[in-house]
């Protein structure tokens, strides 16, 4: 709702809806109305709107686009209201103006932001547009670049960019009401017409058509497949092109294409999906809700590899002090030196300098050999490679070392957590934290909790990730946990098409094209096809221990594809060597050529065991790499490795690359329809029988059978099926 207030002759109206003052039908109503009332009221001269508990508003309210009643309408009819008010209107902008809330912002005469405020036109990345009008009145308030940048990209900005840019008035430190109503006071009176941003031109620039193709060119490479900044481009480009009146038509003709699309919903989806993500629970009934993290003001990362070198600089950047361990002042020097360029390189990127991050005080980070030095730290985060002897015994240590009470974190794609707790004598301490190469980019941190974990080291963790900025998402412990699970028959199926007659790249560019930002050969070769062998070595799936007689393409009974093995035992480990499913220019070279030596490998490979290579369409790629991964997603939520599919879409989307328009596994399987998943894994695996994978997880059959349930009621199946137990 809006309240309504006098400041002497300045009606001054409140936003209210907490937490965010979404504009809902009753803000936008009670708006309206004080609007009204001010404007009968002769004794008002002024308005003034602000926003309650320290912030303006974030704009429409995301749960509500699906509602057949959407206010987006009455919001621009809102905004038209207060520009044409007789009386100034000024904005008191704290905390957030954002999407539809900027909108009204930009609807008033003036505007007066707190310097910790922040404003943007976020439309773009829910799959829309600034719809009331934003994408007319912005550009004629701070020029066309500036304002393609805000609507295409969808970025905050900070108040004092808002200044230079000129979209408000005035910055200031204290109170930001007390300073509007000041403004509000003094322009009393003074004319209306130039502060009415409809009435304005547009700022000329001396070449804009070539400034217009070159944006569109920037516009659509950072799309990557979105439709809605090509979208937020053509609205911008009307207002250059066509009187107010006319671009608001073309904005509306937009709006309405982006709504109805796909992408939009899938987005507004995975904007909710993160949020509901940060909800967990556990089936032992730990929740959110009642557990209270541990704070967190020093840390240790053991290991100074790839990941330990991406999670020092994460922690530093997040203002923690570190302590950084290796086992050997050789490998402590060259850590050291790697962690301080990308530490260099980080301060350059944030435009702060190296004494904002102050990395080189080692009361801040510092490089030891001496386990000691961890006495104190309230939390270690254990990076050493994947083997678990050698995390059992460092655990072992912590365990003698740590003080009580401190968190023992052990970043691992795969391993038990309960096994490497076991090393301890405080497992209710021990938890998983997959972090995702590079740590100090990627948003994703997966937080694996073992059989004894506490409530408490749960919360802490979940703590940790929003201090390094992070989405942690919450998940049991098996094989992989969530992300590498639900990728293993991925990867599998790929592989299992290449035998049957499909090559890397031809594999690769399907689900490329389907929006994966690299195919999982072009991502194995990257990642390293030594790392898998390993684990299959240590599974027993490949090498010595693998009983004789063994059949080649045989394990457990199932279907076994040895070819990632093959290109292992010919030194093929990918990028690193120059050469994997692909062929580089250099070893460490990017540039991934289809190699004429690998066609020649699979088709002897095809000989050797009497496959006859037959063609494999895009749609059976597609569905049989993508089917197989959804398939496991069910599995796993079944068996309460994960609270609900939102869980797993945000991991995909934050850690492996899934096109986030599409919504995330679990969602585009919503999408596509249960019962039709359902139809083409039956399909697949009558095909294949032996192969691991397409045979439909339990779930998904029981979902399928009452049709296609929203995503949100999927969960209830699953506990109407344990009561019936
Ligand atoms: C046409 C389209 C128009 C006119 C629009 O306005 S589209 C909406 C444009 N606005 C946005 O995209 C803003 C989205 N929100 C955010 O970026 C952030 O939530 C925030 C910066 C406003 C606050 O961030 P933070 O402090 O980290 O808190 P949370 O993100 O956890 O949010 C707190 C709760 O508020 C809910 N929320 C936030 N914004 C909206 C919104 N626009 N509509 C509905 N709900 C919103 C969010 O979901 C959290 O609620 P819970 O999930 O915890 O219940």
């Amino acid at each position: 709702m809006a309240q309504y207030a006098r400041s002497p002759a300045v009606a001054v109206i409140r936003l209210r809806n907490p937490p965010v003052n979404t504009l809902s039908f009753a803000v936008l109503q009670a708006l309206e109305d004080g609007l009204e009332k001010a404007d009968a009221d002769p004794s008002v001269k002024a308005v003034m709107i602000c926003g309650e508990n320290g912030k303006f508003s974030a704009g429409a309210d995301i749960r509500g686009f699906s509602s057949p009643n959407r206010p987006v309408k009455s919001l621009a009819a809102l905004v038209s209201l207060i520009e044409s008010s007789k009386k100034p209107v000024v904005a008191a902008i704290e905390g957030i103006a954002l999407g539809g809330g900027l909108e009204v912002a930009l609807g008033c005469h003036y505007r007066v932001a707190h310097v910790k405020a922040r404003m943007g036109l976020p439309e773009v990345t829910l799959g829309l547009l600034p719809g009331a009008e934003g994408t007319q009145r912005l550009p004629r308030l701070i020029g066309v670049p500036a304002a393609l940048d805000m609507i295409t990209t969808g970025k905050h900005i900070p108040a004092t960019e808002a200044l230079k840019l000129g979209l408000v008035d005035e910055v200031v430190e204290e109170n930001t009401v007390e300073a509007a109503i000041r403004l509000a006071n003094k322009v009393i009176g003074q004319p209306l017409g130039p502060r009415r941003l409809s009435l304005k031109p547009v700022p000329k620039l001396p070449d804009m058509e070539a400034f217009l193709s070159q944006a569109r060119v920037r516009v659509k490479k950072q799309a990557q497949g979105c439709l809605a900044p090509e979208l937020c481009f053509q609205a911008v480009r009307a207002a250059t092109q066509m009187p107010f009146a006319d671009g608001v038509r073309r904005e509306r003709e937009l709006f309405m294409v982006l709504l109805s699309s796909g992408q939009a919903r899938a987005l507004q989806y995975a904007f909710l999906a993160e949020r509901a993500a940060q909800k967990w629970t556990t089936p032992g009934g730990a929740s959110w809700s009642s557990a209270t993290p541990q704070p967190v003001r020093s840390a240790a990362v053991i290991g100074l590899g790839t990941m330990g070198r991406g999670i020092v600089t994460s922690l530093v950047k997040a203002n923690i002090p570190v302590v950084a361990l290796e086992q050997d002042l050789e490998y402590l020097n060259t850590g050291r030196k790697a962690v301080m360029l990308l530490l260099e390189r980080e301060a350059m990127k944030m435009e702060v300098g190296a004494q904002t991050l102050d990395f080189h005080n080692p009361a801040r980070l510092q490089f030891t050999v001496d386990f000691d030095s961890l006495r104190d730290v309230d939390l270690v985060i254990e990076a050493v490679f994947e083997n678990m002897a050698l995390k059992k015994e460092i655990f072992h240590k912590l365990s003698r070392i740590c003080k009580p009470g401190a968190l023992l974190c052990t970043n691992t794609s795969a391993l038990n957590i309960d096994e490497i707790a076991s090393a301890t004598s405080r497992p209710q301490q021990v938890i998983g934290t997959h972090f995702f190469s590079p740590a100090h980019v990627m948003r994703l941190l997966e937080i694996i909790y073992g059989r004894h974990t506490s409530p408490t080291a749960i919360a802490t963790a979940v703590q940790l990730a929003k201090a390094l900025k992070k989405v942690g998402v919450v998940v049991g412990n098996c094989f992989g946990f969530v992300g590498n699970r639900m990728m293993f028959p991925y990867v599998q199926q790929a592989v299992f098409l290449l035998e049957e007659g499909s090559r890397p790249e031809a594999v690769d560019r399907v689900l490329e094209d389907f929006g994966f930002k690299i195919g999982p050969f072009r991502m194995s070769d990257l990642a390293g096809l030594d790392v898998g062998w390993r684990s299959r070595q240590g599974q027993g799936l490949t090498g010595p221990s693998v009983p004789a007689g063994t059949p080649a393409r045989q394990r457990q009974g199932q279907r076994y594809s040895p070819l990632p093995d093959l290109l292992c035992e010919s030194g093929r480990f990918g990028q690193k060597t120059g050469k994997g499913w692909y062929q580089y220019e250099k070893a460490g070279g990017r540039t991934a050529t289809p190699d004429p030596w690998l066609h020649s490998l699979l088709a002897q490979y095809r000989d050797t065991h009497g496959i006859e290579p037959r063609f494999i369409d895009q749609e059976e790629i597609l569905e049989r790499c993508l089917f197989s991964l959804i398939n496991e997603g069910f599995a796993i939520l079944a068996e309460g490795i994960a609270s609900g599919p939102e869980h797993l879409d945000v991991i995909y989307i934050n850690g492996y690359g899934w096109p986030k328009h599409k919504g995330g596994p679990m969602f585009y399987a919503s999408t596509v329809g249960l019962p039709r998943v359902l139809a083409k894994l039956h399909k697949y695996s009558e095909a294949h029988p032996d192969v691991p994978g397409l045979q439909p997880s339990a779930f998904l059959k029981k979902l399928a059978a009452v049709g296609n349930p929203p995503i949100k009621e999927w969960m209830s199946y699953l506990s109407q099926q344990s009561s019936r137990l």
